[in-house]
Parts: C-alpha cells; structure tokens; sequence
C-alpha cells in the first residue's frame, strides 16, 4: 500500500498474540506496538517479543506500525529494520524534517497531527497537515491528550474534521476516542479513508477485549463502506 493508504482499521498497542488473532479475523488490516515508555500499551522494542509479534502479524496479512513519541531518528530507523514494521507512527513533537530523514533512509512514515478538541477551521487543520503530506507523510488525526501524548479516548470535533476532509485531496486516517459504539457515527460525520483506536477496545485498561475489537472492526467496516459507496 502507499504512503497515503496506509491501512483501513488499526488496532493500538496490541501486546498478546490472541490480539493479533482478534484482530485479523474481524477483519482489522494494521496493527500497532506502542514504543512509547511511559505508555500502558509499552513493550520494549528491542525484546523478543516485540520481534516475534511483528513477524506473526506479518504472517497474517497484518501491516505492522511501530508508535513512537520523541524518539530519535537514528534508532527509529534501527528499530524499523530490527521488528520488520511496515509503518513508523510518529505520535510525538517530532519535525517534518525529521519525517524527511526517515523516508531517505526508507522508512514509511504515519504522522499524527495532534490537533485541539475544538472547532477548527478546514485551513487551520491544513495548515497543520501540510508540512507533513509534504514530506510523504502518510496522515493521521488525533485530538490533543497534553502529556500523554495520546491513547487517552480524547476525540475531535468530528464536524470540523470533516469539513476540511471534503477538501482534503489525500487519505487520511482518524483517531481518538472511538469505539464500538461510536465509530460508525464518527466515520460518517468526519469522512476518513481508515481508523485507529487504542484504548476503545480495552477492558480493563491497557488489555485489548477480543469482543470490543471484533465489534469495532464490525462497525468500522460498515461505517466506511458505506461512505465509499458509490
Ligand atoms: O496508546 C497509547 O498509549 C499512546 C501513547 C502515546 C501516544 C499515542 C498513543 N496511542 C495512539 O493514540 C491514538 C488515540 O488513542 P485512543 O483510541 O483515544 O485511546 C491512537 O492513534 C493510538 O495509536
């Protein structure tokens, strides 16, 4: 897939390889190890187990995404080649030249945009994505979580978001407090071409429900074939 379609339905932060399972047969198509220490969802990247679920997520069709927040790029580019994943999150302060630096080295970058929870215009949330589409970037929205950076279930304002997304020439992806229960809503109003979700299909918090999975996959799925109906 390119650059601009990353995927269609991620699931964050998985850790268990019956997340992987739960995943792949309600029909997610990415999912993701979350590299950020001070995260719920952390696994150290450099253990085995973030090698071999990478590798078993590879073996069923899975696309693999690597979140980091602040990291540098020089191990973001080793980690990438040591898991074997096929997408670099970056979820934190990082620069579009730092974006710029992975994709020379041949690393496919996601870019979250963390934006406000308020109402924003379609060219103030432009002006945020730009830089980042003009590095290569791959897009994903999420709302503002402060320190934490994100994984928090803090969502947009969904009617802006899809205000700009009638202009928006490119894929993009949305996250941020969905789940099951409002996915379906939440693809209609703000009109992504995919969706992530962390902390939406957790029970408890920081362990992935493999009913709260299958049925937001289920929702997801719905919500986004019918806004590409043609
Ligand atoms: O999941 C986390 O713990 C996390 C930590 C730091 C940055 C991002 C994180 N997760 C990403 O946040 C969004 C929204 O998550 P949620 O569905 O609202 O819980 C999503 O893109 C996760 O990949």
């Amino acid at each position: 897939m390119s650059a601009a379609s990353p995927f269609r339905i991620k699931i964050c932060g998985v850790k268990r390889s019956e997340d992987l399972v739960a995943a792949s047969e309600s029909g997610a198509d990415a999912v993701g190890l979350n590299f950020f220490p001070p995260s719920v969802r952390y696994m150290d990247p450099l253990g085995e187990q973030a090698r071999s679920l990478a590798a078993e997520a590879e073996q069923l069709g899975l696309n693999v995404v690597g979140l980091f927040v602040n990291s540098d790029v020089d191990s973001i580019a080793a980690l990438t080649e040591r898991v074997r994943l096929t997408f670099v999150q970056l979820h934190g302060d990082e620069t579009p030249a730092a974006a710029s630096r992975l994709r020379d080295a041949g690393v496919a970058v996601l870019r979250a945009v963390r934006l406000p929870r308020r109402a924003l215009s379609p060219a103030e949330i432009e002006d945020r994505v730009a830089p980042w589409r003009e590095v290569g970037a791959a897009i994903l929205l999420d709302a503002d979580a402060g320190s934490s950076y994100g994984g928090e279930g803090v969502s947009l304002d969904w009617r802006s978001i899809g205000a700009w997304s009638e202009q928006a020439a490119d894929h993009w992806i949305l996250a941020g407090g969905l789940g099951p229960k409002d996915v379906f809503r939440a693809i209609q109003i703000a009109k992504p071409h995919g969706v992530d979700v962390a902390s939406g299909v957790e029970a408890p918090r920081g362990t992935k429900d493999a009913n709260l999975v299958n049925a937001f996959c289920l929702e997801a799925e719905r919500g986004l074939q019918e806004q590409f109906r043609p």
